[in-house]
């Protein structure tokens, strides 16, 4: 289970982003979060990744709180994914950072062979974003957050591409939070729903 426990943020100490949110992911759960632009969604998925450090309160993970000894199990994927490749590497040498990866894991991602020679400026955002989740899903993984992560890509990319990550995440019963501007997409792929403006208003 992933565990956020009362966590409040602030970028400075005069304006606090967001104050005692609470929330839980249990394996296995597709959980959705949507909310207006600029309400704190992005900040509360880098705090659960463990990319920045709340104010208060805490993030468990299956027991276990930052920092980890072990491969993070909570993985994020942004909206950008050119943002988080290194430029000057091919996509072999990205891969190969994380792990080994079976041809079968690749194709069932997506990802084609003649893209492994190619740098990241060579590939499409749809292309670059298979690879994202490639690196994210190394079996230690347990925990997905998708923070707009198709919100870039044609319908058809889109589509394509979360019929594979829901596929992954039910076999692997991994636990997901889907953050998204679009409700449709959330009322597809999610078992709950909830508002981030609820969260703010529960405290
Ligand atoms: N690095 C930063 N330094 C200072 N303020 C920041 C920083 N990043 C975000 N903010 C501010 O924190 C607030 C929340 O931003 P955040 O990106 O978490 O919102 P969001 O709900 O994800 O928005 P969107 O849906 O538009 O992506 C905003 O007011 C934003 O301007």
């Amino acid at each position: 289970m992933l565990k956020v426990n009362n966590i409040s943020f602030g970028y400075n100490s005069e304006h606090g982003v967001f104050k005692d949110i609470s929330l839980s992911l249990k394996p296995g759960e597709i959980l959705g979060l949507y909310g207006k632009s600029g309400i704190g969604k992005t900040t509360f998925a880098k705090i659960i990744a463990g990319y920045l450090k709340p104010d208060t309160g805490s993030v468990v993970v299956d027991g276990e709180t930052y920092p980890f000894k072990r491969r993070n199990p909570v993985q994020l994927i942004g909206q950008h994914p050119e943002n988080t490749i290194n430029p000057r590497w091919q996509m072999n040498q990205v891969l190969g950072e994380s792990g080994v990866f079976s041809d079968e894991f690749l194709r069932e991602l997506g990802i084609s062979n003649e893209w492994m020679h190619r740098f990241p400026s060579q590939l499409s955002g749809g292309e670059l974003q298979r690879f994202c989740l490639a690196r994210a899903l190394v079996p230690e993984t347990k925990y997905l957050i998708a923070d707009e992560m198709t919100t870039m890509l044609d319908a058809i990319t889109k589509a394509q591409i979360w019929e594979t990550v829901l596929q992954l995440i039910k076999q692997r019963q991994l636990g997901m939070l889907v953050i998204s501007h679009e409700f449709p997409l959330l009322k597809r792929t999610c078992h709950r729903i909830l508002d981030f403006e609820d969260l703010l208003g529960k405290n």
